[in-house]
């Protein structure tokens, strides 16, 4: 149970609620054990005038009602107090709840892009939702259900031995029973529940893919087969789902017979000691009735609470697991940086861990600061890779990368990055308005400075013919944005963010060419004191850059100005004429 050790410095953030709660549960246990000693004196004297000891009616009568009276009063408090009780415990197990969600994601936030490849994004949400509520079960309910249940065995137990020795051996016999019948049983519920869970998750998953690829359902006409799929998916839910209830339909009547058990006892145990005269008053059976009653359900408590703190163990081992990953890319400094922007690359190999691919081998080459560096390859050439290690999201192992004649593995990396606007190959804008989505680039941004931005990158006239304009909504439920929409939106935010380094990741592939001229001749003007470097499969992309490099299964085979590789001849030369070619048809 040591993973669960830490939760202890939230055990200690929360220690008044705690404490106040457990104090709190202490009262509200006392107060409801007032009622069965009530209970016991009113049958006693009820016995006692039934047996002629009382004469008087009306003093019975007083007697009652001064009990019930009391009964009232001690079962208004005691629920007063049960309702404080859960205001502190649960409440504090929900903070506690809360805060470890927020660790866990801060956690997820700084580890790196490797971390993210090597475990899948359901694994990712189920322990910052599942499993941190399996956690909360033992923080709160756990807690609770004990204190009270302790509390319970230390008042009663004692004092029914004091009362009647054997009766009392009797009547607690069959609760242990009762206690590991209940722990067997939510072992089973819980296994069967996170059977059902799983089974319940790959049906969302499949869900959802099938209403996110639903134009290609369509299009290739494959309703039939993916609805046969959900119904045989369906239906195992549904085996998995009746499992589960066939365990769970043993819970309650379990607890019936057990206590019905234990109450057969302390009515067969008590009725014959009071024929026999051991026990001289019917009060006690009837007070013991009422114990039984009362410690059926922690008893079944103490089974069910055994198996939520091993789940919440189990869980908070997996939370663990996260918590304790390094990530690989770490900041070195806090220092500021103050980022000019020549870029330089000395003999860079990398290599991808998880594939293994080498995607880039001993590459070399330099950006001025302010300059414009164009990279051409074919596809899988590592140009994307070129971008990704500028911004450190890999580190690289041989070679070294310079930002101003610093290795950047020694830069402040949040400095780093902020000195980036990098738009990747896939835009990816969020389910919010199309302001915002560029505001990402700078939350403090002005209307005219989103419109700005709008403009340099071409698609503030489409913006506009939207009938909500910047405040069009994107995403599932907002509209759809064709793919050069969205690249140029996604422009617009690596622009507002006026970063000393611009990475453009063929984000002009899907504009036609005259806008992709429009946007050029926006950034020549913008960028003049920035450092841009564009990868693109077009020519047209890249002929006014400073430099290009051609990039081959990894390595640089040529580089040098439009000119000097139209006059060289070879890739660039034959791919130039190519698409002179394609435009002139
Ligand atoms: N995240 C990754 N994990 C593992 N391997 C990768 C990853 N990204 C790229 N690769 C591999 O590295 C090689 C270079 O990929 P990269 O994306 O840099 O090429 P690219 O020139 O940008 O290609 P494209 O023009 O198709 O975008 C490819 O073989 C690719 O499969």
């Amino acid at each position: 149970m040591k993973e669960l050790q830490h939760l202890n410095k939230y055990f200690l953030k929360y220690k008044w609620y705690l404490i106040i709660g457990i104090f709190i549960t202490i009262l509200a246990r006392v107060f409801s054990l007032v009622t069965p000693r009530l209970i016991r004196e009113s049958t006693n004297a009820i016995e006692k005038y039934v047996n002629g000891e009382i004469l008087e009616e009306s003093v019975v009568r007083s007697e009652l009602i001064t009990n019930i009276l009391l009964i009232l009063g001690a079962t208004l408090v005691a629920a007063f107090f049960t309702f404080l009780m859960r205001q502190a415990i649960i409440v504090a197990s929900r903070h506690i709840e809360y805060d470890l969600k927020n660790e866990v994601y801060r956690k997820y936030q700084d580890l790196s892009l490797n971390f993210y490849k090597n475990n899948r994004t359901g694994d990712l949400m189920n322990r910052i939702s599942e499993d941190v509520s399996k956690v909360r079960m033992y923080a709160g309910p756990a807690i609770m259900y004990s204190v009270q249940t302790g509390i319970l065995f230390i008042v009663v137990i004692p004092y029914m031995f004091t009362q009647a020795p054997e009766l009392a051996l009797y009547t607690i016999a069959p609760l242990p029973i009762l206690s590991f019948a209940i722990y067997k049983l939510s072992v089973a519920i819980n296994q069967r529940s996170t059977i059902v869970q799983q089974y319940l998750s790959k049906l969302n998953t499949f869900t959802q893919e099938s209403f996110s690829g639903i134009s290609v359902i369509k299009s290739y006409g494959l309703e039939t087969q993916i609805n046969t799929s959900f119904v045989e998916l369906s239906n195992e839910n549904k085996e998995k789902n009746i499992d589960l209830v066939k365990v769970q339909a043993f819970f309650f009547p379990l607890m019936v017979l057990l206590i019905g058990a234990s109450n057969v006892l302390v009515i067969y145990i008590g009725g014959r000691k009071f024929i026999t005269g051991e026990i001289d008053n019917l009060g006690i059976i009837v007070e013991f009735l009422l114990y039984v009653n009362m410690l059926t359900w922690p008893v079944a408590t103490v089974g069910w609470v055994t198996s939520i703190v091993q789940q919440a163990a189990a869980s908070q081992k997996r939370i663990n697991e996260f918590l304790q990953e390094e990530p690989q890319i770490t900041n070195p400094n806090n220092s500021s940086e103050d980022v000019q922007g020549a870029i330089a690359f000395k003999n860079v190999t990398f290599t991808y861990e998880d594939t293994n691919i080498t995607a880039l081998k001993d590459v070399s080459f330099e950006v001025e600061s302010g300059e414009t560096l164009a990279i051409i390859g074919k596809t899988g050439s590592g140009k994307s890779t070129i971008l990704e290690l500028i911004g450190r999201l890999y580190d690289v192992e041989k070679g070294e990368i310079s930002i101003d004649g610093k290795p950047i593995e020694s830069m402040n990396l949040e400095e780093l990055r902020k000195s980036i606007g990098y738009v990747p190959q896939d835009a990816f804008l969020f389910s919010d308005s199309i302001k915002s989505n560029i505001k990402f680039g700078k939350k403090d941004a002005t209307d005219e400075e989103v419109f700005e931005a709008a403009k340099n990158a071409a698609v503030h006239r489409n913006i506009i013919g939207f009938s909500k304009g910047y405040d069009t909504v994107l995403g599932e439920r907002g509209i759809t944005l064709s793919g050069g929409q969205k690249q140029r939106v996604s422009i617009a935010r690596a622009i507002i963010h006026d970063p000393k380094i611009l990475l453009f990741d063929d984000c002009l592939s899907a504009v036609d060419t005259e806008t992709e001229e429009e946007i050029l001749a926006n950034l020549h003007k913008i960028s003049q004191n920035k450092t841009t470097i564009i990868v693109s499969h077009r020519i047209s992309s890249a002929k006014n850059a400073d430099k290009i490099i051609i990039l081959e299964e990894g390595k640089v085979i040529q580089s040098g100005s439009h000119q000097d590789l139209i006059n060289a001849g070879g890739y660039y030369k034959e791919l130039w004429l190519k698409q002179r070619d394609e435009k002139e048809m």
